[in-house]
């Protein structure tokens, strides 16, 4: 019998998923596969995702280099729930594969992190053995966000308001991790869950 662990780390916006991810592949060695960069991997330049996107939206929604402008296209979708919509058409199919895909890599005993922040919106969690969600108050949530991504209050607004209420994802999770505190309070929480 294995006793293989499949982590889906979720959370809202800016609560803290990376930090938790980073430090469980450097305390723990655990292997993380991230949705964020499987997204990014599918509208690389030349990637037909990339190309519809900018048949959809105009050549303006890449940069000089040909690469996605992000900035411009978050202004989109997280002020358009229909393009939002047509943009994680696009990419989620992507993503699923790219998880499934990888996953072979792994021998069977092999405990694995799933890092993906639309896990429930994107029907994700069967594809996992416990949801971990990672959480804080919104007025810390939107603060985190501002500094990390310099948005402005209303950008920040739009995107924590794009995503599922933290509360539902707290009450679907089998560990819930609280980051209103320090670094070392949400280590020690995901001391204890292991
Ligand atoms: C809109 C984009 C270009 C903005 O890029 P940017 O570099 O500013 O942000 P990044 O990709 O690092 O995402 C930051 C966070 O935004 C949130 N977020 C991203 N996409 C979405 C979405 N479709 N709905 C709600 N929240 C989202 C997540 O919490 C994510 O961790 C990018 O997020 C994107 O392509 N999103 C659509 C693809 C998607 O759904 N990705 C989520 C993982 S599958
Ligand atoms: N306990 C903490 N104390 C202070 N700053 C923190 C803490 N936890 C996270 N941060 C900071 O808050 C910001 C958001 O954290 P992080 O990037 O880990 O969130 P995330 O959930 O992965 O975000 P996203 O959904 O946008 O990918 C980062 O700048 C991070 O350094």
């Amino acid at each position: 019998m294995t006793c293989r662990r499949i982590i889906g780390l979720t959370g809202g916006i800016a609560t803290g998923k990376s930090t938790v991810s980073r430090y469980l592949a450097e305390r723990y060695q655990l292997p993380i596969l991230d949705a964020d960069l499987f997204a990014r991997e599918a509208v690389e330049p030349g990637s037909p995702i990339l190309q519809a996107i900018a048949q959809r939206y105009g050549s303006l929604i890449l940069l000089p280099g040909g690469q996605l402008n992000r900035a411009q296209l978050g202004e989109i979708i997280f002020n358009q729930p229909a393009e939002k919509a047509w943009v994680e058409a696009q990419i989620h199919p992507y993503v699923r594969d790219r998880f499934t895909q990888a996953m072979q890599q792994f021998p069977d005993d092999q405990s694995v992190v799933q890092a993906i922040p639309l896990l429930f919106e994107a029907d994700l969690t069967r594809q996992v053995s416990e949801i971990w969600v990672v959480t804080c108050s919104e007025a810390i949530q939107r603060q985190r966000l501002i500094s990390r991504d310099r948005l402005s209050p209303e950008q920040a607004q739009a995107r924590i308001a794009s995503q599922m209420p933290l509360a539902a994802k707290v009450a679907s999770a089998d560990v819930v991790l609280h980051n209103d505190g320090d670094r070392q309070s949400l280590y020690a929480q995901v001391d204890q869950a292991l």
